[in-house]
C-alpha cells in the first residue's frame, strides 16, 4: 500500500520548508479570507518559489468567485485546484485547470453521490461536517461511512493527526491523506516535530501492508 501525504493551510516558509524535508508530496495554501490560515496571492507566490519540482502546490477555495481564482492562478502557479464549499462540478470544471472537491461527510451515502457528480474531478476530498465550519475543524467524521468502491482517488482529510494517522491509513486505505491542524502549533502555524511524526507514521503504516 502507498499513501501521499499534503500538509494543508501553511503561511510561513519555514513550515513550507520543513513540509518538504520531511517529504510531503503536496503543499496546501488557503485562499479564503475567513481562515485564520488564509494566504493572499502574492504571500502564496513567494512560498511556492521555495517548492521543488515533483511537490504538488495545491490552490484551496471555498465558494469562490470565477474573478477570484483568475487572480490567484494569475499570480501563483497552482497544479490543482481543491474546492472546499458548496460548488457545482460545472463550476469546479471552468477554470481548464484539474481540480479536487471537498465533502463534508455526515451521513452514508453521501460519498458515493460524491464520486457521481464530481466524477470529472481528480480525486474526492472527504472531510468532517460542521456546522459552522466548511474546513479545517480538526474534527475526523466515521471513516465506516466511506466505501470500499471508489471510482476516483480517495483524500482522507479531518482531524488526523501522528496519533491517529496510521489506524486511518490501515483502515480506509485512501490514496492520500490531508492534514492541517494535527500537525500544528497554533493555527496557521505548523510544527517541524509533528509533521515529520505524521509522515512517519503514514510511511509506517504503508510499509505494513
Ligand atoms: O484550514 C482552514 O481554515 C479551512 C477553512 C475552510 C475550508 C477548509 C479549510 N482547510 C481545509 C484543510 O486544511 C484540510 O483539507 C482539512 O479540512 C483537514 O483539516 P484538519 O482537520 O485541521 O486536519
Amino acid at each position: 500500500m502507498s499513501a501521499r501525504v499534503k500538509i494543508c493551510g501553511l503561511t510561513r516558509p519555514e513550515d513550507v520548508d520543513a513540509a518538504i524535508e520531511c517529504g510531503a508530496d503536496a503543499l496546501g495554501f488557503v485562499f479564503y479570507g475567513p481562515s485564520p490560515r488564509s494566504v493572499t496571492a502574492d504571500q502564496a507566490a513567494a512560498l511556492v518559489r521555495r517548492i521543488p519540482a515533483f511537490v504538488s502546490v495545491v490552490g484551496l477555495f471555498v465558494n469562490p468567485s470565477q474573478q477570484e481564482v483568475e487572480a490567484v492562478l494569475d499570480k501563483v502557479p497552482l497544479d490543482l485546484l481543491q474546492f472546499h464549499g458548496d460548488e457545482t462540478a460545472a463550476y469546479c470544471s471552468g477554470f481548464g485547470r484539474r481540480w479536487i472537491k471537498a465533502v463534508r461527510v455526515r451521513e452514508s451515502g453521501q460519498i458515493e453521490r460524491a464520486f457521481e457528480e464530481f466524477r470529472d474531478s481528480a480525486g474526492l476530498l472527504v472531510d468532517a461536517w460542521d456546522p459552522e465550519k466548511y474546513g479545517g475543524t480538526g474534527r475526523a467524521f466515521n471513516w465506516d461511512l466511506i466505501p470500499e468502491d471508489r471510482p476516483l482517488p480517495l483524500i482522507l482529510a479531518g482531524g488526523l493527526s501522528s496519533a491517529n494517522v496510521f489506524a486511518a491509513v490501515n483502515q480506509v486505505k485512501p490514496w492520500a491523506v490531508d492534514v492541517s491542524g494535527g500537525v500544528e502549533q497554533n493555527k496557521g502555524i505548523k510544527d517541524f516535530q509533528k509533521i515529520s511524526h505524521f509522515i512517519k507514521e503514514v510511511h509506517r503504516v504503508c510499509k505494513t501492508d
